[in-house]
């Protein structure tokens, strides 16, 4: 289990994280959200062991991570970490790139292994190719595969699929979260989408402000969102009064209702239609499967 008990930190005199407290069961899922500088890539640099903490601890098991004031090199076997950065071998190819780490000694399991993981990342067309002569998001597969060769027990992933297009980015990450799960891989993903979270991981962990305001499962989390950053976060919403927090997909327009607002514009959003109306002098949105006009009039009800 990782345990992060109540750490403090900051760079200089700003906190950049207070009193954070949380556990990660052996093979579990967390997804850490929060607004860009929230602290999030800095939280996984913390239980990497690259910084020394002055306040708090982290565990894995029963082993205290340490920061380099005792540990001459940064890191720990049974721990990986993908940093936005990649650090891979340019000059290389994408195979030796991912098996870099294995025993040359035995060369028969170093090329299945690295087959195996070349095959979880999709790269399978690249596996000679040299890493220079790569895109981003192929680099951030090879920097995944490369973290997962030697079975770690924990992987730390900062925005793991931020470079990929999306054509790919949806199998990939059914391919990387299965293979955690099949084998028992701890993960602590750091992430602005919600498609890396819903579906995938265990508990949900939100920072705003240096702390920790919400932990829990990402369905609660998505289905009581406790504050409008939060709901920021899965989609559309609006605050209405006295419901509260509704999703754009929560109202819904109907013939009659005590209910009446005033069509600004509509969006186009794939499978249905984002309505942009005026509600009491407010602005609210409204998920629809029809364009509408500009200064209709509209009835919606609230279904919570
Ligand atoms: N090495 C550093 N020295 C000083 N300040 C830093 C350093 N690294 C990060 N910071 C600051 O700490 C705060 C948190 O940064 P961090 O990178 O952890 O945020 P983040 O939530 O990961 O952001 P993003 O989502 O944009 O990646 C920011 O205000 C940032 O400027």
């Amino acid at each position: 289990m990782l345990h992060v008990k109540n750490v403090t930190f900051g760079y200089s005199k700003t906190k950049v994280l207070e009193a954070i407290e949380f556990k990660v069961e052996e093979g579990k899922n967390l997804a850490i959200i929060g607004e860009s500088g929230s602290g999030k890539s800095t939280l996984l640099k913390l239980i990497y062991g690259e910084y020394d903490l002055k306040e708090g601890h982290i565990f894995w098991k029963d082993e205290e991570i340490l920061g380099p004031k005792y540990n001459l090199v940064v890191g720990y076997e049974f721990m990986k970490y993908v940093t936005q950065e990649f650090d891979l071998m340019p000059v290389t190819t994408v195979e030796e790139n991912i098996g870099k780490h294995l025993s040359r000694f035995y060369p028969e399991e170093k090329q299945r292994r690295t087959d195996e993981l070349i095959k979880v990342v999709e790269l399978e067309a690249f596996a000679k190719t040299k890493v220079k002569f790569l895109s981003g998001g192929q680099k951030q597969r090879v920097a995944i595969a490369r973290a997962l060769v030697k079975q770690p027990e924990i992987l730390l992933l900062d925005e793991p699929f931020s470079h990929i297009d999306n054509f790919k980015k949806q199998s990939l990450r059914r391919s990387v979260f299965k293979y955690l799960k099949d084998n028992n891989i701890a993960c602590v993903v750091a992430t602005h989408d919600k498609k890396d979270v819903l579906g995938f991981a265990d508990q949900l962990l939100v920072i705003h402000d240096s702390k920790i305001i919400e932990k829990d499962t990402p369905e609660r989390i998505y289905n009581n969102p406790k504050t409008p950053l939060i709901a920021s976060f899965f989609g559309e919403f609006n605050v209405i009064e006295p419901y509260g927090i509704v999703y754009a997909h929560q109202l819904q327009i109907v013939a009659q209702s005590h209910l009446k607002a005033t069509v600004n514009k509509s969006y186009f959003n794939g499978n249905s239609w984002l309505i942009e109306a005026n509600y009491r002098s407010e602005t609210i949105f409204i998920e629809h499967h029809d364009e509408l006009k500009e200064d209709q009039e509209i009835h919606f009800l609230i279904s919570l």
